[in-house]
């Protein structure tokens, strides 16, 4: 009664007092049922491709409840409060609190089964021991050694779109978000794990299944205990789970029997080998156990192929149809790295327009379409008094093309804004979002950065890139930002 009835009551009424309302709370059902008719409803709509204008598509119901009452607004997750607030000076009050009172939103069982219930879901004093484990294994010499491995799996790639070429045609048509998932699962997998491209390719299959699984159920009402009962979609999500628990199993084992065969001295240097050593260490404040090294692979396997495939995906097609700066973008390459040599670290550190291309992308179709956290406690947030429970939403996909804060372009393709830095390319030094910020900010951001210039410089080196007319402009929210039919594009070989 407390939960379904009395808190909704008094918390809208809270609200309400301070100026702030929004759709109707329904008992049990919060907004769902709104929530999903407008999502089925806008996934029927198709953009221009020249239009970035891609908030009302994707985060319906937000756009919708911002027009009815305001930037500021609340809504109902099933029985949980959420607020939604756009402005970036809230957003880094919230972010870069360091006490713990805007804590990491408890998440559906589904989506811990996707993502592995590591890094990104961990509070206190867990998540404190666990990226201090882990934050060297992200450090800019490391990644350094790592564009090496990234460039061996773009150029198998490479060879991979070789063999499908139709004899005697100069272009072939790809669909690229598909080839930039496996490029980044086996990049992740082998650069981070060490594993072989088979293995990487199993993790990324069984994991695209159960994002498939959770984009379906997450507008649905979460009733606590129901993710025990052999329903069809749970049955498949325990199969999927535990394929994926077995083939991590299986990556694990075998460093750990290169070490028990002496065939390596330690558990080797890369993230795995850092977590392995960890198992072993004997302070507590140091220390992995092997079903928290588990669901750091889960983890890291998910966050670290799905969004960098994202920013890959995006950013290729906004080359695809601003030819003007894939041209700028391939001079700066062959002035760095070279006509037809292998990019390496440090020349793709110089490629300051390819930065400012992807930061563009980032801004304008960033992975994360927007970021949650609850008050621990009564907050004062600005003017704003926010009650202990509620969950603070932020849209990125709103906040990065508010005109109030980028300017009168701020939906345009423009990546010269970034050309003083990320911190002045708004009114606002904090408005990018796209990998967050403070303390959770987003551990792989140097990583990523440095494989999507690696594999763009490598394609720009050898491909002029054109979108096809199949080509239907239709970004949607699958957790995170995708192309829902895709991306075709078709590749000419530069000397062809
Ligand atoms: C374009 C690529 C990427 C984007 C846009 C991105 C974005 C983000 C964002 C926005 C967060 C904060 C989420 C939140 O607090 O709610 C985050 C956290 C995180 N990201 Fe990324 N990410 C990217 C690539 C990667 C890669 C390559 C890895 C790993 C190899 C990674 C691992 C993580 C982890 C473990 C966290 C949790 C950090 C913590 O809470 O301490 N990400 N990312």
């Amino acid at each position: 009664c407390r939960i379904l009835v009395w808190r909704p009551l008094m918390l809208s009424r809270k609200f309400k007092k301070q100026g702030i309302s929004g759709p109707k709370y329904r008992i049990l059902q919060g907004n769902f049922p709104e929530i999903r008719k407008m999502k089925q409803e806008a996934k029927l709509t198709v953009l221009d491709p020249n239009s970035n204008d891609i908030f009302p598509r994707v985060l319906p119901h937000f756009h919708q409840w911002m027009s009815q009452y305001g930037e500021t607004f609340t809504y109902w997750q099933g029985t949980e409060p959420r607020i939604c607030i756009s402005d970036p000076e809230a957003a880094k009050q919230i972010l870069s609190n360091k006490f713990g009172f805007f804590a990491k939103t408890k998440t559906r069982p589904e989506v811990l089964k996707l993502t592995g219930n590591g890094l990104v879901f961990l509070d206190g004093l867990n998540w404190v021991r666990h990226r201090r484990i882990l934050n060297p294994a992200f450090s800019m010499d490391k990644i350094k050694l790592m564009t090496k491995l990234m460039v061996d799996c773009t150029l198998r790639m490479l060879d991979e779109w070789r063999k499908q070429e139709t004899s005697g045609k100069t272009e072939q048509v790809l669909i690229m978000n598909t080839e930039f998932k496996r490029l980044s699962a086996d990049i992740i997998a082998t650069v981070a794990f060490g594993s072989s491209y088979a293995e990487g390719i199993e993790m990324f299959k069984s994991q695209l299944e159960l994002q498939k699984c959770c984009a379906t159920s997450i507008t649905d009402v979460f009733i606590p205990g129901t993710q025990y009962l052999p329903t069809p979609t749970n049955l498949q999500i325990w199969k999927l789970d535990r394929k994926v628990n077995n083939t991590v199993k299986r990556i694990i084992d075998a460093r750990l029997e290169l070490k028990a065969k002496n065939v390596e001295t330690d558990y080797g240097n890369d993230l795995l080998g850092i977590m392995l050593a960890a198992g072993r260490s004997n302070e507590s404040e140091k220390m992995l156990n092997i079903d928290e090294i588990i669901e750091e692979c889960k983890t890291f396997f998910f966050a670290g192929h799905e969004t960098t495939a994202n920013l890959l995906t995006w950013s290729t097609m906004l080359l695809s149809l601003h030819q003007d700066w894939q041209e700028k973008l391939r001079e700066e390459v062959f002035n760095e790295c070279g006509k037809d040599k292998i990019p390496d670290s440090e020349a793709c550190s110089k490629l300051k327009l390819m930065n400012m291309v992807l930061m563009e992308s980032l801004r304008l179709y960033g992975p994360v379409l927007y970021m949650i956290r609850t008050a621990s406690e009564d907050m004062k947030l600005e003017s704003l008094e926010i009650p202990k429970g509620t969950t603070i939403v932020l849209p990125i996909v709103k906040m990065h093309r508010d005109k109030a804060v980028w300017g009168s372009d701020g939906n345009k393709f423009n990546p010269l804004r970034f050309k003083n830095g990320v911190s002045r390319a708004a009114n606002h030094s904090n408005a990018l979002l796209a990998f967050s910020m403070g303390p959770r900010a987003c551990i792989g951001q140097n990583f990523a950065m440095m494989e999507a210039k690696t594999v763009l410089a490598i394609i720009l080196q050898r491909f002029r890139l054109k979108l096809s007319g199949e080509y239907k402009h239709a970004p949607a929210d699958h957790v995170t930002l995708q192309p829902q039919y895709g991306i075709p594009v078709i590749l000419q070989p530069i000397d062809g």
